[in-house]
């Protein structure tokens, strides 16, 4: 038998029909949608007379829209802002589907709500009309964002036409330093492969570094993957990744659980398949990083200073830093160590689960956020704050003067009420530092949810190597 990888497999498990060289009619286990991406779909459906052929593998959350302000209940003020969402659950009702709905207790961002109530198991095929689908290749489901013609297309027949993609493997063996995190490991792979470095293909993770990260750090790499324009992200499932799952999913028993469990054993890149393109990193090499411009592959280890335009022999490349830099106001050469920042926002579906927030509770400890500096948390999700809560890490946040916020989008992109202002220079955990993403004219640095929380004790951008604790 020819050898395969796991995203063949997964493609194989899922192909209704071979449609021609390029394309299949693809299964889709699980269709997750958001009030942003699903009201003409639905409208759509309508015009048509159509229904949704599969209720129960759909499940839509309100993310992005929503005011993450700590009042209840929560109202959506801005007036196409509230259509949507009483629009998605007008929908659902109508279509008897699952909906985590504005004042929902477990509501928060699509991304963190789904893994953590068992609707992401390994082998599946989940899509969305959103672009960080890819998070859940960190349990083994090939994940990826769809337009919104096609989520009325899976909605009618929980298929789609899908073109496969071109495979890709990135192996990273060793162990990450003191300080770094999965956020530091995958700014450093965009900043070596680019924005554009996996664009058409899956990329499947592999090595000793990958097998040592959690489910959640998995989550965080899986989910930036698509900063570098890939169409998957995959790792293949290993024990953690069951665990993961079971303890998401007590509905999982008996029988179902052996076949499941025995299908998922199935779930590897066979010896010898062949990837059509390969890639080799160091863990050891990815120091904290933070990006320096408005893509996401503009971006340094702390300790570099921000590269020279004119030294890139790429025409693009250099004038697309050149206007990153006007636009991020630093120069070349510049060190981006003791930038001062005005605000820290810790959050979104690369970083607002409760591992992020326990490392942001570590640097935290015990101090306060520098004066003139205004700090938010949103955690991903309902579950993501009791479980904050419990712990005491909402507090100890309060505490050192960070707003604690209901879950959402929040200002990961400044679609609802939490936008930056203008000139406003901002060190986020988020995945996206596109010009105007948190504000018109605000300035975004990513870096990890550590290195986040340093800088906003110490009110400007710090190695958190430097920091005693
Ligand atoms: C609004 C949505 C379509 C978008 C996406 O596809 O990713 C958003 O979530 C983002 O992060 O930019
Ligand atoms: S948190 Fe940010 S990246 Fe994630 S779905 Fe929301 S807007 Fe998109």
């Amino acid at each position: 038998m020819q050898a395969k990888t796991l995203y063949r497999k997964l493609i194989d498990t899922h192909c209704v029909r071979q449609l021609d060289d390029q394309h299949v009619l693809l299964f889709c286990d699980l269709h997750l949608m958001n009030e942003y991406t699903s009201p003409q779909a639905f409208a759509g459906l309508d015009a048509r007379g159509a229904g949704v052929l599969a209720p129960g593998q759909n499940v839509a959350v309100v993310s992005h829209i929503i005011p993450t302000h700590p009042a209840s209940p929560r109202v959506i003020q801005d007036p196409a802002s509230a259509l949507q969402a009483s629009n998605l659950k007008r929908n659902c009702d109508r279509h008897d589907i699952l909906l985590f709905d504005t004042n929902d207790a477990m509501q928060g961002i699509e991304h963190v709500v789904a893994p953590e109530h068992g609707l992401i198991r390994p082998g599946m095929v989940v899509i969305c009309g959103d672009s960080h689908t890819t998070t859940y290749g960190a349990l083994g489901a090939l994940g990826f964002g769809i337009g919104t013609t096609e989520v009325e297309h899976v909605l009618a027949t929980q298929t789609l036409v899908y073109r496969v993609a071109d495979n890709m493997r990135i192996h990273v063996d060793g162990t990450l330093p003191r300080g770094s995190t999965a956020k530091d490991l995958v700014l450093m792979i965009l900043r070596r492969i680019s924005a554009q470095g996996a664009r058409g293909h899956v990329v499947e993770y592999t090595g000793s570094a990958i097998e040592a990260l959690s489910i959640e750090a998995r989550f965080t790499l899986c989910n930036m993957t698509v900063e570098a324009g890939a169409r998957g992200a995959l790792i293949a499932p290993d024990d953690k990744a069951v665990d993961y799952v079971l303890a998401h999913a007590p509905d999982l028993q008996g029988p179902v659980r052996e076949q499941a469990l025995a299908a998922w054993r199935e779930l590897y890149t066979d010896e010898g398949a062949i990837f059509d393109v390969e890639h080799y990193f160091h863990a050891a090499d990815a120091a904290p990083h933070v990006t320096w411009g408005t893509s996401p592959d503009q971006v340094v280890a702390i300790t570099d200073p921000i590269p020279d335009p004119s030294l890139n022999p790429d025409p693009v490349g250099r004038k697309s830093a050149e206007r990153a830099l006007g636009y991020t106001g630093l120069r070349p050469g510049q060190s981006l160590t003791g930038l001062p920042i005005q605000h820290v926002f810790i959050g979104s579906c690369t970083n607002a689960r409760i591992e992020d927030l326990r490392e942001v509770a570590n640097v935290v400890r015990g101090q306060h956020i520098a004066p003139g500096v205004r700090a938010m948390v949103v955690p991903g999700s309902g579950a993501v704050r009791d479980q904050a809560e419990r712990e005491g890490i909402a507090a100890q946040l309060r505490d050192a003067g960070f707003e604690w916020r209901k879950p959402g989008c929040s200002m990961c992109l400044a679609m609802n009420d939490d936008v930056l202002e203008e000139g406003v220079r901002c060190a986020s955990t988020t995945n996206r530092n596109f010009e105007g993403r948190q504000g018109r004219g605000a300035i975004t640095h990513l870096m990890s949810p550590a290195m986040a929380a340093a800088a906003a004790i110490a009110g400007r951008i710090i190695d958190i190597r430097t920091l005693e604790n």
